[in-house]
């Protein structure tokens, strides 16, 4: 199973390989305004999941939030250190 730290991997390498197709590259190139946008939107659909939908939409909608914060971390050279030392 994915998981928080996998998944980074992969965009990490997405970023640096550029894949054609990739969205996560899309995201990049779209630029730091943009990714911003996509983690609020994501934060709300979480919050209106977690009160009127079900436990697993609620999760569905919690990855793709985990996801886009990914994108604004590489987007912006963050590492997962960088975080977790705030945990
Ligand atoms: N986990 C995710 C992931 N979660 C969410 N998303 C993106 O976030 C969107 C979710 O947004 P919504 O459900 O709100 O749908 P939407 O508003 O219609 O989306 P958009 O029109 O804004 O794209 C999805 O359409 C995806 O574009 C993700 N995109 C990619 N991944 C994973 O990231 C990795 C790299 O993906 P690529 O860069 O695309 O190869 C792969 O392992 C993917 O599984």
């Amino acid at each position: 199973m994915k998981t928080f730290e996998t998944l980074f991997a992969e965009l990490t390498e997405k970023a640096e390989t550029r894949p054609a197709g990739s969205g996560t590259v899309a995201q990049l190139d779209a630029g730091v305004h943009a990714i911003g946008k996509k983690v609020v939107e994501e934060a709300a659909e979480v919050w209106m999941a977690a009160e009127y939908q079900s436990d697993g939409e609620t999760a569905e909608e919690i990855s793709q939030l985990l996801y886009h914060l990914q994108v604004l971390m590489v987007a912006k050279g963050l590492t997962l250190e960088d975080v977790y030392t705030h945990l």
